[in-house]
């Protein structure tokens, strides 16, 4: 094309440059000037990079003044093109623009703008760019999104909890799984799902100091979710940054300590606009009528503010009834306002279970069992459902389940609480408890006897407490000079244990930290033994590191000795046994203890060693433990309803050990009732709240779906093409392993995601679980969703030219491939994507506008398919631009019936979806006052929200690529 000075041209190679304009011509030489950074460039008149600008009538386009014109006419004189149209700003008709007077910051976003100003991009980014395209809308659609991406092994309770309050709106729920059953596991996987879905932005988790560490590994190792710890140091830095420190991160944790310290800082924390709040160890939260303890009012302040609300605790009932009542308040306080009624409910629940075991068992129901479930589901007709469920048909199954599902919904707590057992989960090791009996010391007895005479006024409690820790009463009278580590007995024997197993690792565990210091020097000084200490007194770095220590294979310490405050929430299970030196004051406590090893993770058996003083306090708890609750070989989930009701019978013993007279029969009376309640409540409450909490076979479905979903190539091949053209290098190492790392031609500088210095990476989840420096990538890794947002949100991949050698068409045979894509605009926490996520829609016209997309398959089409250079590429472009127009006006026209079918089924899909739920809540709230009313009306406002962004939704040309017919 021949130049004229005047004419608007653009570079191929550098269209960042703007539009240029032609200032000088010579013999063989152009000069192009570029307005927008004011730079020129020399070019060949024969065969250079640049692509004349012409637009044409229906664009719009924009003055050097920044008014812009509906082009209606375009016309040349001497080579130089005047537009005439109508302005938008003031709509005056008839002006004319010459392409002088262009606006010369022209970028070209449009992708048939971008083909006409010859910005042809590589064809395996248009692959990519569809590809990218195609997953990310099947993904959206998959209902296990949001649980696949997390470095766990698939245990179906987690992710049946996790499903199940991941998707509520401001999910308000006690997490209260046994001792090592992953709640921390559970939360993670919530937090997880809100964030992807946009439910949750800002998320304050607090915990007991000692675990804020192992918190923020987890939540980061586990889930990439990097969460920021915010203490004194913290919070004085940030209060620099913001009048509100907490507005300077979005995921914080923070110790329940830290909180109660300061109220001033508590209310800052209140006005910082969290979504989702955690609290860690809840049985924390102390509660009596007129007596809330400070935790609990720190909590209760937060809770009123933040809309979710996540409680985890291990032992929900471990301050009595009264706290885990007021637990259930924090969540819901005008459903959980009246302990009486609260405590008769929970008697109740034995019709329920009674119903649901006879659906369970799959025998015929006979007329007593049919009528008793009508009258528990109440409100609703469901003859129907009983006859289907109590035939033989096939849909006996599932009309079994729903009707579980409804009692499940009706009755009990069942919404707010979730608590999975070991004897639900099942696979569990064995423990194994050896009592060492050891003679009590003169030197105690004598303490002991003459503590008696001067404690006389001392409640029982006290007394009990004291005569629990003879060391103490002993060093108590003798001072610095109480030496008891020189005759107590129980020493001698722990040295003798550790000595005899120097190859495993363990945990000793006694109450005070006076002892675990004091047994850690004689280990070291008598017997070199290597053992970390874990205690109150310590900084928390200095517990990390002990624990650290511990838990090291090979350098590491031979023992953890730890007091009270080690037994809770820490992993230690690569150990398999514990010595506890001394026994704890409540059930709950000896619960915590032992959880530390009888964890998920456990591969051995677990031997729990007790060395205790006969005739002390020591030996009547061993006892009542042991043989009344059948506490240390099994979870005891009696421990605290006997030890609140023979209280004062058992404090007693404990203060006067000597005096064994009825011991015998009130043990045995102890372990008739445990037997009694225990048998009561896995037919009623538990049995019932462990059926909702397992999730049953649905769960066991839903770990399938993810492990096969696992399993896919299609993520490893896109990724490995994504990391390709993002520049990343990518090392391939034995074991599924691949290193990846930035090379000097990134398309963006910094990828999100990955680190200056590369990372090791994985596709295979149980090589992630065993291999902890390496990264696990799955659709939901951060690598995966900045890549596709870098590649979908800019214009990679989005206009591009193929040749197709095929002899059967004729030479100069055009195709025109079109991706539109459908979608509507909304807020994030809409989720819209559940039901219309950005979806492509692939047309592949010929010049008569036959649409040729279902007979020829994208990617066998794509195979055929040969590049071009740019230069002739360019060529191509312009000869065949008229042709490229009229398909895409016959593009738009097909596009029209197709993208609004996809909008009908989408509105249809959601209108179906948020009714049936909408009306499923209703239902509920008439007989189910675990449903708020705020959770019903968000219900209701969002169905409203979801239907009016669906009617808005649109489709827009997303990226094209013209195909030439060649036979060489
Ligand atoms: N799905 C899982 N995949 C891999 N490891 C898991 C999984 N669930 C739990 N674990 C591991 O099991 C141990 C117990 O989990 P977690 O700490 O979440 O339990 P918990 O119920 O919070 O315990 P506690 O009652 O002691 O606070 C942890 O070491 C955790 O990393």
């Amino acid at each position: 094309m021949p130049f004229t000075l005047g004419q608007r041209w653009i570079s191929d190679t550098e269209s960042e440059l703007g539009l240029g304009t032609v200032v000088a011509i010579d013999t063989r030489m152009i000069t192009l000037l570029f307005p927008a950074t004011g730079e020129s460039r020399l070019y060949a008149k024969n065969d250079s990079p640049v692509t004349r600008v012409m637009f044409n009538p229906g664009d719009t386009i924009t003055s050097h003044e920044g008014w812009q014109l509906e082009v209606e006419e375009v016309t040349e004189e001497n080579g130089v093109l005047t537009y005439l149209g109508t302005r938008t700003d003031s709509g005056e008709q008839q002006v004319a623009l010459r392409e002088v007077m262009l606006d010369s910051k022209l970028v070209f976003n449009k992708p048939q703008d971008r083909l006409f100003a010859g910005q042809l991009d590589r064809m395996d980014r248009f692959a990519l760019r569809y590809r990218a395209r195609k997953y990310q809308s099947e993904q959206y659609r998959l209902n296990i999104s949001g649980l696949r991406g997390t470095r766990t092994s698939l245990i179906p309770h987690q992710l049946h909890i996790a499903h199940d309050v991941g998707r509520r709106h401001a999910p308000r729920v006690l997490l209260a799984d046994e001792v090592g059953l992953g709640k921390t596991i559970e939360a993670g996987m919530i937090i997880h799902q809100q964030l992807l879905a946009g439910r949750a932005a800002r998320v304050l988790i607090i915990v007991p100091e000692t675990l804020q560490h192992q918190w923020l590994v987890e939540m980061l190792r586990r889930f990439n979710l990097r969460f920021a710890l915010f203490d004194d140091e913290r919070y004085a830095e940030a209060q620099h940054d913001s009048d509100n420190p907490f507005d300077t991160e979005q995921l914080v944790i923070c110790s329940l300590d830290f909180v109660r310290r300061n109220k001033q800082r508590l209310d800052l924390m209140a006005e910082a606009d969290w979504d989702l709040l955690v609290v860690d160890e809840a049985h924390h939260l102390a509660w009596e009528l007129d007596n809330p303890s400070r935790e609990y009012q720190v909590i209760e302040q937060l809770a009123r503010q933040i809309s979710g609300v996540l409680l985890l605790t291990a032992t929900p009932e471990q301050l009595g009834m009264e706290s885990h009542f007021a637990r259930l308040r924090l969540l819901d306080p005008s459903r959980f306002h009246d302990f009486q009624q609260f405590i008769a409910e929970q008697k109740n629940y034995r019709p329920v279970a009674d119903a649901v075991a006879e659906l369970l068992a799959d025998k015929a129901l006979d007329q007593q069992a049919l009528n008793r479930l009508n009258d528990l589901v109440g409100e609703q007709d469901i003859e129907p459902l009983l006859q289907v469920a109590n035939g033989q048909g096939e849909g006996k199954n599932a009309a079994r389940r729903e009707l579980i599902s409804m009692l499940m919904d009706r009755h009990g707590t069942s919404r707010v609480l979730f608590r999975n057992t070991r004897g639900g989960v099942k696979g569990f090791p064995h423990r194994e408890l050896h009592a060492i009996r050891l003679p009590l010391p003169s030197q105690y007895q004598t303490a002991i006897n003459v503590s008696g005479i001067m404690n006389g006024k001392k409640s029982a409690e006290e007394r009990a407490r004291d005569m629990l820790y003879p060391e103490q009463i002993y060093q108590a009278f003798e001072g610095e000079n109480g030496t008891w580590w020189n005759f107590d007995p129980r020493v001698e024997w722990l040295m003798g244990y550790l000595t005899s197993n120097r190859q495993q690792k363990i945990l000793v565990i006694c109450a005070k930290a006076e002892t675990a210091l004091q047994l850690e020097q004689i280990l070291r000084e008598r017997e070199g033994i290597r053992a970390a200490v874990f205690h109150e007194g310590l900084s928390i770095i200095e517990r990390d590191r002990a624990a650290a220590w511990f838990a090291d294979d090979e350098d590491g310490a031979q023992v953890l000795l730890c007091s009270e405050i080690g037994s809770e929430g820490r992993n230690f299970q690569f150990a398999s046994q514990m010595v506890m030196f001394d026994l704890p004051f409540n059930p709950d406590l000896l619960e915590q203890r032992i959880g530390r090893l009888d964890r998920i993770g456990q591969a051995h058996d677990i031997l729990i060693m007790v060395p205790y003083l006969e005739k002390t306090a020591q030996s009547v708890l061993l006892r009542w433990y042991h043989e009344g609750l059948d506490a240390f070989e099994h979870t005891c989930p009696t421990g605290r309803t006997l030890y609140d009701q023979v209280y004062s019978t058992l404090i007693n013993y404990l203060a006067e050990p000597q005096n064994d007279a009825g011991l015998d029969a009130f043990i045995q009376e102890c372990r008739h009732q445990h037997n009694q309640i225990r048998q009561q409540l896995e037919q009623g409450r538990d049995r019932l709240l462990e059926l909702n909490s397992n999730g049953g076979e649905q769960a066991q479905q839903l770990a399938a779906q993810i492990e096969q979903q696992d399993s896919h190539i299609e993520l490893v091949n896109f990724a490995l093409n994504l990391f390709d053209i993002v520049g990343i290098n990518q090392e391939d190492r034995s074991d599924n392993l691949l290193v990846l790392t930035p090379s000097d031609h990134m398309l963006v500088p910094d990828f999100p995601g990955l680190p200056e210095d590369g990372c090791t990476i994985t596709f295979d989840r149980n090589q992630a679980l065993s291999r902890e420096d390496a990264q696990y990538v799955t659709w939901e890794h951060p690598l995966i969703l900045n890549g596709l947002d870098l590649i979908l949100s800019g214009d990679t991949g989005s206009c591009a030219l193929s040749l197709l050698k095929n002899k059967a068409l004729p030479v100069g045979t055009l195709l025109v491939e079109l991706i539109y894509v459908v979608e509507a605009q909304a807020p994030k926490h809409l989720q819209l994507t559940r039901f219309l996520p950005p979806t492509p829609v692939r047309l592949l016209l010929d010049r008569s506008g036959n649409n040729l997309a279902q007979k020829v398959e994208f990617e066998s089409f794509n195979r055929q398919l040969s590049t071009v250079n740019r230069h002739t590429g360019s060529k191509l472009v312009n000869a065949v631009q008229q042709d490229v127009h009229q398909i895409l006006t016959q593009g738009e026209e097909q596009i029209t019936s197709a993208a609004q079918a996809i909008i009908d089924e989408a509105r249809r899909l959601a209108d179906e979806t948020l009714s049936a739920e909408l009306n499923r809540l209703e239902a509920l709230r008439a007989v189910n006052p675990n449903i708020r009313d705020d959770e019903v009306a968000a219900q209701e406002e969002n169905r409203e929200q979801v239907l009016t962004s669906l009617n808005g939704a649109g489709w827009r040309l997303d990226a094209l690529r013209l195909v030439v017919v060649t036979h060489q």
